[in-house]
């Protein structure tokens, strides 16, 4: 699939970072907020660019003294490959919510293990501008992502970035105080991307949000479905309509854009006659396009997961359903994969999602044996969910056993699970 990209909002600051105390801070190319979606941002008329631009500069401008003492508190410059020794293990330095009580992994010790004091660094603070909470997300306005911002936060200003990578500084340099991304898809799978920049970046899981991902097919007012030639959309979008594409019998090549509301975006600013994307029904009323075809993924209950991120972790509890999200990763590779699932399922831990990832420091493992020569084994970062809360003994404990096996272990989070009702999306 070949990709395009429309035009788009907050733009990817990797080098702007260093390069913000230099450059003129209302440089930054952003989008106007808009707060338009009646459901989830109440409050609805939207700043125009000019407003949020000169808002932008001024929080560019915070970011720039903000920077030193960031980067002196992580002592390092933030790329999460950069992990410490921590009991001989190389382990992130300041994201372990709760100590590990190394030797407990008896599987009958899990009582009485000491937890750490509450610091004023395990409360996620409201922002400190004193206006509404600002929450990045990566599209522009009418992808999912904004409503999942806006479900995860109501009244929140959703703050559209270009790219997921820009959402994660956006919260790093303060200029959102949360950013909702999402992990994965029933249908399409996982948004590997995140995955990856969760491991590069130093943000924390503070909750997940679930949505009902109802797609439409949408055109230029007055286009018929026999005019399309290609569909555009995001890769997870496309991915989710394969079948009922096929079947709507479109004869249209397929590419891939940066979100399903860019795609809508796209079409209208461009006036492509012979062009659709899939999107939402908000998409189609923001950008003037008609919908062809409502609700064309391929399972009515199509759901995308969505991480909440911020600076600060929560405090985990146990009054409520929680929770755990790790990485791990090992010398051997996937053959202690089973032992360190194991302290999950000693303790009843149910898991609720597995996934793998190159381990990009340390790709590849080269086992020679001289009589049959050298087996090369591709190397992994494993993710892993549980149901449990960083508060509970039997979860700590379950960590303290698979630190034992493990070369690198991260909490990335220990947050409240969405146990929101079934909703699924509309059905046709
Ligand atoms: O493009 C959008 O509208 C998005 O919010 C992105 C995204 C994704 O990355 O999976 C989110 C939800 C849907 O699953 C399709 C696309």
């Amino acid at each position: 699939m070949q990709a395009i990209s429309p035009p788009s909002p907050l733009k990817s600051l990797v080098s702007t970072r260093r390069r913000l105390a230099r450059v003129s801070p209302n440089k930054l190319h952003v989008h106007c907020i808009y707060r338009s979606d009646p459901v989830h941002f109440p409050n609805g008329v939207g700043s125009n660019r000019a407003d949020w631009q000169s808002s932008c500069a001024i929080l560019a401008s915070k970011v720039v003294s903000q920077e030193q003492s960031i980067d002196k508190s992580n002592g390092n410059s933030g790329d999460a490959d950069h992990v410490a020794a921590v009991n001989g293990h190389k382990t992130s330095i300041d994201l372990s919510l709760v100590p590990l009580n190394k030797g407990s992994n008896d599987g009958n010790s899990d009582n009485n293990k000491p937890i750490k004091s509450l610091s004023i660094t395990d409360l996620s603070p409201a922002p400190m501008h004193g206006s509404q909470l600002r929450v990045a997300y990566q599209g522009v306005p009418g992808a999912y992502s904004e409503a999942a911002a806006g479900k995860a936060y109501p009244n929140c200003e959703a703050i559209p970035c270009d790219q997921f990578e820009v959402a994660f500084q956006a919260v790093e340099l303060w200029i959102a105080d949360r950013a909702v991304l999402p992990a994965e898809n029933s249908l399409g799978g996982s948004i590997h991307r995140n995955y990856d920049l969760l491991l590069r970046h130093r943000l924390h899981i503070v909750g997940e949000v679930q949505l009902p991902v109802h797609h439409c097919l949408l055109a230029l007012p007055g286009v018929r479905k026999e005019y399309i030639t290609r569909v555009i959309s995001h890769p997870q979008a496309l991915a989710q309509c394969e079948l009922t594409l096929t079947k709507l019998g479109l004869h249209a090549a397929r590419e891939a854009v940066d979100d399903t509301a860019g795609a809508a975006e796209y079409i209208a600013s461009n006036n492509l006659r012979n062009t659709a994307a899939i999107a939402s029904a908000r998409a189609a009323e923001l950008y003037g396009l008609q919908i062809l075809a409502d609700g064309i993924q391929d399972d009515s209950s199509n759901v995308t997961r969505f991480l909440m991120l911020a600076r600060e972790p929560i405090i985990p509890r146990t009054d409520r359903p929680f929770k755990t999200s790790i990485v791990f990763a090992h010398e051997k590779g996937t053959s202690v994969l089973f032992k360190v699932l194991s302290a999950f399922a000693f303790r009843n831990i149910n898991l609720t999602k597995i996934e793998s990832r190159p381990h990009r420091s340390c790709p590849i493992r080269l086992v020679d044996d001289a009589t049959v020569g050298t087996a090369k084994h591709f190397e992994y970062m494993f993710y892993v969910d549980f149901e449990a809360s960083m508060a509970e003994v039997r979860a700590q404990n379950a960590l303290a056993e698979v630190q034992e096996f493990t070369s690198f272990l991260r909490v990335l989070g220990s947050y409240p699970m969405d146990m929101t009702p079934w909703c699924p999306s509309r059905e046709d």
